[in-house]
Order: C-alpha cells, then structure tokens, then sequence
C-alpha cells in the first residue's frame, strides 16, 4: 500500500504547545509509524523549538495568516478570537497528501492507527460534553483548496458557535451525527483523559482498548511537575486528578523526560561542535536539560528519532528565513532536592544533587540580579538563560569527581 501521500498532522502556534506536539510526534513514533509527520506552526514559534520540532517531525511547516488571501484578513477582523482557529484550518492546504489525520497538540497515542486512513472526511469521535457534536482533537480529512476556502467562508459567514474550530467544523461538517456512522470514530480514537471517570464501568470494560488519549480542556500535562525519580507528575494544588488520568499524564512525561529532552540536549552538544559561523540561529539557547550524567545511563538512542529531512516550507505566501536570534518563550526547570538539615558542609550538597522536579513555564521576563541570585540558590535554575551552561558544567564536574 502506497502510505507516502498520507501524513498525522497537528498544530502548534506557540512554543508551549509545541511540547505537546513533541511528545505527540514521538508517541506516534514509537507505535512503527508509515505515515509522513507533519506539523503546522505560526511565525511566533522561535526558531529553537524548529530545529526541536524537526528532528521529530518530517515536515515543519509555517503558515502564515497575515500574507493569506483576503477572506482570510476579513474572516479575522470580523472575528478575532477565531486565530488559533483558522490556524487548524490550514491543514486542508497539505494537498501534496491525499488523506491525513489531524490530532490536537494535546493529544497521545498509545497504540499504532493506521486504521484511521481506512475512514473517510470528515471522521472523528464524539465529544464527551454533547456526543451529538463531533470533537475536533482527532479527525480524518481530505486536503482540498476548495473546502480550505469553503471553511472560511463558513467563518466569515456564520462565524463559529464556540468561538474556535469546533464550532465551525460541527456547523460545516452538520450531518455528522446522522448521516453515517463510518465517520463516527470510536471513542478510543479520542478518549478524554479527564472525563474517564464520569461512567468508571465504561472505562474498566473498554478503556485498556484506548489507542489516542486526549488531555482536552484547560489543564494540559504541561502544566502540572513532574518527578522522574516517581516517574509521576506531583499532584498538589486543588485540582484532583483522578487516577486513570494520572497515569496518561505520567506516560506523557515519561516520554517527554525520556524522548524529548534529550533532543534539547544534543542539540547543545551540536551547537557547541559547530563552527562559530553556524551557531548564530541558536546563541542564546541554553539546554533546558542538567543531568546529562543520568541520561547518559539510559539507553535513549532508540528514543531519539531520525526524521526524515526538515522541510521548513511556507505555505500561504510566507517565505521569511527564521528568525535569526528569538527568545524561546519557554522555560524548563530542573528543581534540585533542597539539601537536608543534616547535611553538613557544602561539598554535600553538591553530592546529593538529584533532580526531583521538571516543569515546563512560559518564560519569566527580566528578573532583577538579585532575584536572579535568590533564585539560583534557591535551587530554581533558569537552564534556558544564557549563562545555563557554564554553571551546569561546573556541577557535573563536580558530580562526576
Ligand atoms: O494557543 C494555542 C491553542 C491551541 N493550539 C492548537 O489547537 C489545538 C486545540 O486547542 P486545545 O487547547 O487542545 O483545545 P481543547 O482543550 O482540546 O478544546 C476543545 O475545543 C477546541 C476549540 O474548539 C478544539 O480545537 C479542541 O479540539 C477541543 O477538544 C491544540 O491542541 C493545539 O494543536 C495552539 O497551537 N496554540
Ligand atoms: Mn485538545
């Protein structure tokens, strides 16, 4: 079968949601992928987290709305919250694939679907709050100029009942719920991780069958800490997560720690065998990621994919080089144990340093010096900053010795 003109698209239009979309990708990775990768990402993505997105995805492609035909400038004056939106309409402008399955940046998969690309446009599941509207976080589409433009016609025209894509897709797409039920996916195709517990009997007979899980709504794994050494995200603050849902968001992390880091890490590595003359796209860009004498252990050259060549495209009239020198607008955090009471003098605690605590925050702007000092000695380590390195070195070192 000829699997080359068909891909897994997401979306990705800041530098957080493409955390999701690596471990995404990566997931997809790991259950013997035949399909091409894609991922679409906005011009505000900085140009680490693209050479990031690359060595997971086959294709990294720029869509631009601003340069974009004039229905598309009418449709977001008219209704500006539908950006984000219109950005995941943009999946029907792929025509160099003849079918593809869009999933949500929020999304994991856990078991291979090539299935899907047996259904026809427009399949997806039912959403859990009213199953007789489709959720737009996993579907199966047919590339088409023509229905791109039809779609955002539909946009200008009638807008969307929810103020985002689903809304639109539900009103265009309307004959979901009654005109056949091929193109409704079973709901192990995208199974909210949230709403598990809602009919728990349900969940114990089919939820082990869960092939996409889906973190919909306002916490996404990347919000929440995580403890490699537990291999579990901490739960503390007032959200209760229910324990089905803790254990997709451990799997989640643990490929994010085990998959996904270490890209930032040997990227680093890259930088720093360059030559002076090639490491001017990614001066300023630290690794996010301190222990290297931990990875090193583990056997993660399976885990790192080899994609296939990047293809930086443009679509929709964009053809702007990457940004030379952007900021990332993240942040991971490594959090060391604070040293314990007992521990005596300072070479110590240089030895007991063990990393407890990975979170992923959007950059903090400008702190003053001495915030800066407070911070580093409270264990909160800025590993993006631009002196990251040198420091991290030093404490290896010392690990090491
Ligand atoms: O700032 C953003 C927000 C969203 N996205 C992308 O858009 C998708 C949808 O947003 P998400 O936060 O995942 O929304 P959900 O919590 O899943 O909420 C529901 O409602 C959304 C709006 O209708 C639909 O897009 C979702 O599929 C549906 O599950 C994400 O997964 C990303 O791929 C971005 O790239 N950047
Ligand atoms: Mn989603």
């Amino acid at each position: 079968m000829s699997v080359s003109d068909q891909a897994f698209v997401t979306l990705a239009t800041n530098d957080i949601y493409c955390q999701g979309a690596l471990v995404l990708g990566q997931s997809l990775r790991n259950q013997r992928l035949t399909r091409k990768l894609v991922v679409l990402i906005t011009p505000h993505v900085s140009s680490l987290l693209r050479v990031i997105l690359s060595r997971v995805f086959d294709e990294v492609i720029e869509v631009n709305l601003i340069d974009s035909a004039d229905y598309i400038h009418l449709a977001i004056l008219k209704r500006p919250e539908l950006g984000v939106t219109l950005t995941k309409l943009h999946c029907w402008t792929l025509t160099h694939y003849s079918k593809c399955v869009f999933l949500d940046a929020d999304t994991l998969v856990l078991s291979n679907i090539d299935e899907l690309f047996e259904r026809g446009e427009f399949s997806a599941a039912p959403d859990p709050g009213w199953p007789d509207c489709f959720n737009s976080g996993v579907f199966v589409f047919q590339p088409s100029l023509e229905t791109h433009s039809l779609l955002l016609q539909h946009a200008t025209d009638h807008g969307s009942f929810d103020g985002a894509d689903q809304g639109l897709l539900n009103s265009f797409f309307s004959s979901w719920s009654t005109a056949d039920i091929h193109k409704h996916l079973p709901f192990i195709y995208n199974l909210s991780s949230n709403t598990t517990y809602t009919y728990s009997p349900a969940f114990k007979q089919f939820g082990s069958s869960a092939k996409v899980v889906h973190f919909l709504g306002s916490s996404k794994p990347w919000n929440y800490k995580y403890n490699p050494q537990t291999g579990s995200v901490l739960q503390e603050g007032s959200g209760v997560v229910h324990q089905h849902q803790a254990s997709f968001l451990n799997l989640w992390w643990s490929i994010y720690h085990r998959s996904i880091l270490p890209l930032y890490e040997s990227l680093r590595d890259e930088e720093e065998h360059a030559s002076p003359g090639h490491t001017a796209s990614l001066s300023g860009v630290g690794a996010p990621y301190a222990n290297s004498a931990s990875s090193a252990e583990e056997p993660c050259a399976n885990s790192v994919p080899s994609a296939g060549e990047t293809r930086a495209n443009s679509m929709a009239g964009s053809s702007q080089p990457w940004p030379a020198e952007d900021p990332s607008e993240l942040s991971v955090r490594v959090d060391e144990t604070p040293p314990s009471p007992e521990g005596g003098h300072s070479e110590d605690v240089d030895l007991a340093v063990s990393i407890s605590e990975i979170s992923i925050q959007e950059k903090v702007k400008e702190l003053s010096p001495e915030e800066d000092r407070r911070k580093w000695e409270e264990g909160h380590v800025d590993y993006m900053g631009k002196d990251a390195f040198a420091r991290i070195q030093e404490k290896l070192d010392r690990f090491l010795q």
